[in-house]
């Protein structure tokens, strides 16, 4: 098992201040941003434009997570954006395939993700072409929602794949993910782990931050 890494979602960050809310978040692995497009999700945020600003604001890399209908025209310009990472819906892509490897060609990881409702099992084939799988633990849309231990059993069949290919994927959770219901999620299998309230709805980030990591590090197997 790979160390853990933290992913604060931007989703909850005051979107006037960006810039500054990214530095807030300095001590993170990564910075979670939520492209949405108010048709593959019913809310709207940002696009490849704004990606690109933030990836030179940015102190930490950017986990560009796309909540885009028709997501194998829009991916790329991600990865060209800046992005260190860009991740699909299954549900939303016509050739993950194809997808993953125009990213990976492009310098950034290819990464895909599972609605709650989605069944893995159509996907573990692809596991080498991708460099995470992230598996929804909201309905996608919103920050600030209750986590879904509904998604529990497919986060340990995803580990268990990742361990019996011994492939270098990383599995994501987002969605709910907070001190209360972290555990739950490194017993499973995650090894990423996003959080939008938990950290900028603390007042003190880096502190939240740390709490989280400590937290799934102390629980995920050995
Ligand atoms: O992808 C997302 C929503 O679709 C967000 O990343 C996620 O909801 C994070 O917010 P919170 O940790 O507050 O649940």
């Amino acid at each position: 098992m790979q160390r853990p890494l933290v992913a604060p979602s931007i989703l909850s960050a005051d979107f006037a201040r960006l810039a500054d809310e990214l530095e807030r978040i300095s001590d993170a692995d990564w910075a979670h941003v939520d492209v949405m497009d108010a048709h593959f999700v019913p809310n709207l945020t940002l696009g490849a434009p704004v990606v690109e600003a933030l990836a030179a604001a940015s102190p930490i890399p950017l986990d560009c997570h796309l909540m885009v209908s028709d997501v194998d025209r829009w991916a790329l310009d991600y990865a060209e954006a800046g992005a260190a990472g860009v991740t699909i819906h299954a549900e939303a892509s016509a050739a993950p395939v194809r997808t993953a490897r125009a990213l990976r060609a492009a310098g950034a990881r290819a990464g895909l993700a599972l609605r709650p409702a989605t069944a893995f099992e159509a996907y573990e084939d692809l596991l080498p072409e991708v460099d995470m799988v992230l598996v929804m633990t909201v309905e996608p849309g919103f920050g600030g929602q209750e986590f879904l231990d509904v998604t529990l059993p497919k986060l340990r069949r995803v580990r268990r794949a990742v361990d019996a290919a011994d492939l270098d994927v990383r599995v994501q959770v987002d969605g709910g993910v907070s001190e209360d219901t972290i555990a739950r999620c490194a017993e499973a299998g995650a090894d990423v782990f996003v959080a939008g309230s938990a950290v900028y709805g603390a007042a003190d980030a880096a502190g939240a931050i740390a709490r989280l990591r400590e937290l799934a590090a102390a629980h995920m197997p050995r």
